[in-house]
């Protein structure tokens, strides 16, 4: 019988709603991966509704629990980190910890980062100290990297011009380490006004997806956890980077479209669960080179 595969994901839970773990586990879960959701913060609802209560975590709380997975013995069964919002450089210095351990043990074990920067529209802004942290340490430790359009624009230090220089810039990327890099929205002059698009880019080649842009009154929130998390289970479970890649477009799609005929502001991640396991849509990825 194959192994169920076991990933420890660190980020952000909301009581109500869905945003960070509170967006990805289930999901994760949903596809056949066991999680081990290690909370950032835990938030009374995500920070887009202006108002949350709650507290973060002290950084020293993540190495003390990821020990205390080593005490019972069972680390070396981890196959992968995911990491996404962080509340300070020092807790994301904690998951890099956390993650050499890890990799000690089973250097098979893979880290997924998602640098979580936030969007200045959606009034959601890191400190400096964790986008210098993002850029200088975490992706020389991740193997993949997730970042979206904003994110990518950060790392790179300027805004794209194209579609092949989103490409050079996510290429750019890859020379600091990961083995590929998904841009989970990208943005750029002349792109189609009716389409989502992303991109994967590892060693052996380069894809451009493109599927259906859907209208929201007001954007979902955590579709780039989902995204994020979604990516890394199917990994885990067998997948090539471009079958996870493609997967990922479409189960995240199923989801959109669940949430958009239930009109809900927070993602349908319930009533889609059977789409998210199964999804019905497919989106071909095609190759893209500079
Ligand atoms: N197919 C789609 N149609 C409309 N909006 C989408 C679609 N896919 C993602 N979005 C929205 O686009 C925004 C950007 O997503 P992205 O940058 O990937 O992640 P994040 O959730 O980290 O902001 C999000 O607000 C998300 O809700
Ligand atoms: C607590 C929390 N975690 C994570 C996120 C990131 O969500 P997204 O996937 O939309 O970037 C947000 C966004 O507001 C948030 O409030
Ligand atoms: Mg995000």
């Amino acid at each position: 019988m194959k192994r169920t595969p076991h990933l420890l994901a660190i980020q952000s839970h909301v009581v109500f709603g869905h945003a960070g773990n509170s967006a990805a586990v289930f999901p994760m879960q949903r596809v056949g991966v066991n999680v081990w959701p290690l909370n950032t913060v835990q938030f009374s609802n995500h920070t887009q509704y202006g108002q949350w209560a709650g507290e973060v975590l002290a950084p020293q709380q993540i190495p003390a629990l990821v020990e205390g997975i080593a005490a019972i013995g069972e680390l070396g069964n981890c196959d992968a980190v995911l990491s996404g919002y962080l509340g300070s450089a020092a807790q994301g210095r904690a998951i890099l910890t956390g993650v050499a351990r890890i990799k000690a043990i089973n250097p098979k074990a893979l880290y997924l980062c998602d640098p979580v920067m936030g969007h200045a529209e959606k009034g959601c802004i890191v400190p400096q100290e964790v986008s210098d942290f993002l850029l200088e340490e975490a992706a020389a430790m991740a193997d993949f990297l997730c970042p979206n359009q904003l994110e990518l624009d950060s790392f790179a230090g300027r805004k794209p011009q194209s579609l092949f220089d989103c490409l050079g810039m996510a290429r750019a990327l890859l020379a600091r380490g990961p083995k590929a890099v998904l841009v989970k929205h990208l943005d750029y002059p002349g792109k189609l006004p009716d389409g989502f698009e992303m991109l994967l880019v590892t060693a052996d080649g380069s894809w451009h997806l493109r599927r259906p842009l859907l209208a929201f009154p007001r954007q979902p929130v955590g579709v780039g956890d989902l995204t994020s998390g979604l990516f890394l289970a199917r990994v885990l479970l067998g997948d090539s980077l471009l079958a996870a890649f493609e997967f990922t477009a479409a189960a995240v799609h199923e989801v959109l479209l669940e949430t958009q005929a239930c009109a809900s502001y927070e993602l349908e991640l319930v009533r889609a669960q059977d789409r998210i396991a199964h999804p019905r849509v497919r989106f071909e990825a095609t190759p893209i080179g500079l």
